[in-house]
């Protein structure tokens, strides 16, 4: 009996002892690792995690005042787990042109129960072969066959603000923003109509919800494990949020196949590819085709690829419009230069999409407010970046928004100034200094298909508006969750012209 009640206790006891000597030899590499690089304050055992404890807000100007007092690289240690923050054009440059580092950091694991190994979480072969089959869905005929739908949804966001805004009252314009890109990702890459999938408004609110629980697991050590978080009330709330989120897509799928017939579009090839006999397929309509072709490719595969596609293709683009809004708000000159150029321009969605000084204002947005401000590498096999090298087992932290203020590169950061983007005005400029959509192997897919739904947008507000910001960036306290938001949201005062 005796026996039977100390036996819990001795376990218990023994899991602590283990668990202490895994922090403890990790101390022990991470004093080594300090030879190499310098690392900000930390606590013994527990390492940074003290340092990060507090909301998104404090998260952000932790990593500001790291950045300030320890140069371009910096350790953190997180528990046992180490990190090498680069924040330098060099450091990135090692990492996205390295073939071996491919595979995405911890983090990403948070998302798994949500999108899966969907594209940007895969890794390995199958990620190499999900790439080479989904690479053709956003080839440039494709996206000319959605321009004349992004244009009408520019409209439609034009309509919507019309009906809500006043130019004494400052106006939030996030949620609008978010819910005219998740139509547009619905339409072009889906084929399917937001509207008939309904639920539109449950899905923004279960979005917001599983990529602010991302950053709090971060910061959360005892949240790490997926089922001791299940647990958790929050955790509970998550769960249900992933439902909803998948209770949307898999009627998004619904519907498409509903209305079309994949089979009608495709022959098979006798290397077992998918070859697409009349035209290119979008997005979906591809993925639902190369099922009949590859039986390994599961509904659930599917699922992970249309989760992965509507959040990447729509929050990424709504925060970039945001952003490039408040920007103008903040620079009327810029805002009356970009009204100029698209009221001269043609009538033709082309026409918007060719204009220069429109694209150097979209890119100067996502200088100063990328809106994947962080991306994170798995280093398996050891890394050198010039004399240096990281051994293997330190993840490979990029932080964009840092690498993108980075005087070396942009003098007087701070500075919204579109003409860095002129032609001509890059050079000399590090080609791994600006990489808002990451570079090498694992670059953004959507990348093209972004540029035009940005310039597009922004287009039609300025035809139809002109707008002042409420905040000044100094005012801003940047909020990061899986995109970089502001905790007062962009609030423009938008007066109709
Ligand atoms: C302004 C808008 C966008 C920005 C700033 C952006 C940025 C990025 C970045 C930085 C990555 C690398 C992520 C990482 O390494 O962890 C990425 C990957 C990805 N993006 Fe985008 N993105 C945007 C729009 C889009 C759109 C519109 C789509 C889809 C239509 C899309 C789909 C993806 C996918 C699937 C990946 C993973 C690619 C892979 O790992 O092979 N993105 N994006």
């Amino acid at each position: 009996m005796t026996l039977l009640l100390l036996l819990p206790v001795l376990l218990l006891g023994l899991a602590l002892l283990a668990g202490l000597l895994v922090l403890a030899k990790s101390s022990v590499t991470f004093s080594r690792l300090r030879k190499q690089f310098p690392a900000p304050p930390f606590a013994f055992l527990i390492g940074h995690v003290s340092a990060y404890w507090g909301d998104e807000v404090h998260l952000f100007k932790t990593m500001q005042r790291f950045r300030a007092t320890m140069g371009r690289r910096w350790l953190i240690k997180m528990m046992n787990e180490h990190a090498l923050n680069l924040t330098d054009a060099e450091g990135v440059e090692a990492v996205m042109t390295s073939s071996k580092h491919i595979t995405k950091g911890p983090l990403y694991d948070f998302l798994l129960p949500w999108l899966g190994r969907g594209l940007l979480t895969n890794f390995g072969g199958s990620w190499h072969h999900r790439r080479k089959l989904l690479t053709p869905a956003f080839h440039f005929k494709i996206l000319d066959e959605f321009g004349p739908l992004l244009a009408q949804h520019s409209e439609q966001l034009v309509d919507d603000l019309r009906v809500v805004a006043s130019g004494t009252e400052p106006l939030d314009v996030v949620e609008h923003v978010s819910k005219i890109t998740l139509g547009t990702i619905c339409e072009t890459a889906m084929g399917v109509n937001l509207h008939s999938c309904g639920e539109g408004d449950e899905y923004f609110a279960a979005v917001r919800t599983v990529g602010a629980s991302v950053i709090y697991r971060m910061m959360r050590p005892w949240t790490w494990n997926d089922f001791v978080f299940g647990l958790t009330p929050h955790g509970r709330e998550v769960t249900k949020c992933m439902n909803t989120l998948h209770r949307f897509t898999e009627k998004v799928i619904r519907e498409r196949k509903s209305t079309q017939d994949t089979k009608a579009a495709t022959e098979p090839s006798p290397g077992g590819e998918v070859k697409l006999r009349k035209r290119r397929l979008a997005f979906l309509d591809m993925l639902l085709a190369a099922q009949k072709e590859d039986l390994t490719l599961s509904d659930v595969d599917i699922r992970n690829e249309v989760d992965t596609f509507m959040f990447e293709g729509h929050e990424t683009t709504a925060m970039a419009i945001c952003w490039t809004l408040f920007a103008l708000g903040n620079h009327p000159d810029i805002q009356e230069r970009v009204r100029q150029e698209v009221l001269g321009a043609g009538p033709a969605w082309q026409d918007i999409v060719a204009l220069p000084y429109l694209e150097q204002v979209v890119k100067e947005s996502l200088r100063l407010y990328p809106p994947v401000l962080y991306i994170s590498r798995i280093n398996e096999q050891g890394l050198d970046i010039g004399d240096k090298h990281v051994e293997s087992g330190v993840h490979l932290d990029m932080i964009i928004y840092c690498l993108h203020r980075d005087p070396a590169n942009f003098p007087d950061p701070e500075r919204f100034d579109p003409e860095r983007f002129a032609p001509g005005e890059d050079r000399g400029r590090h080609p791994f200094a600006y990489v808002p959509f990451s570079g090498g192997l694992r670059n953004c897919i959507g990348k093209r298909y972004a540029m035009m739904e940005l310039k597009l947008m922004v287009a039609a507000v300025a035809r139809a508006f002109s707008w002042r910001a409420r905040h000044s960036p100094e005012e801003i306290e940047f909020k990061p969750e899986l995109v970089l938001r502001a905790s007062q949201g962009i609030q423009l005062y938008l007066t109709p012209l």
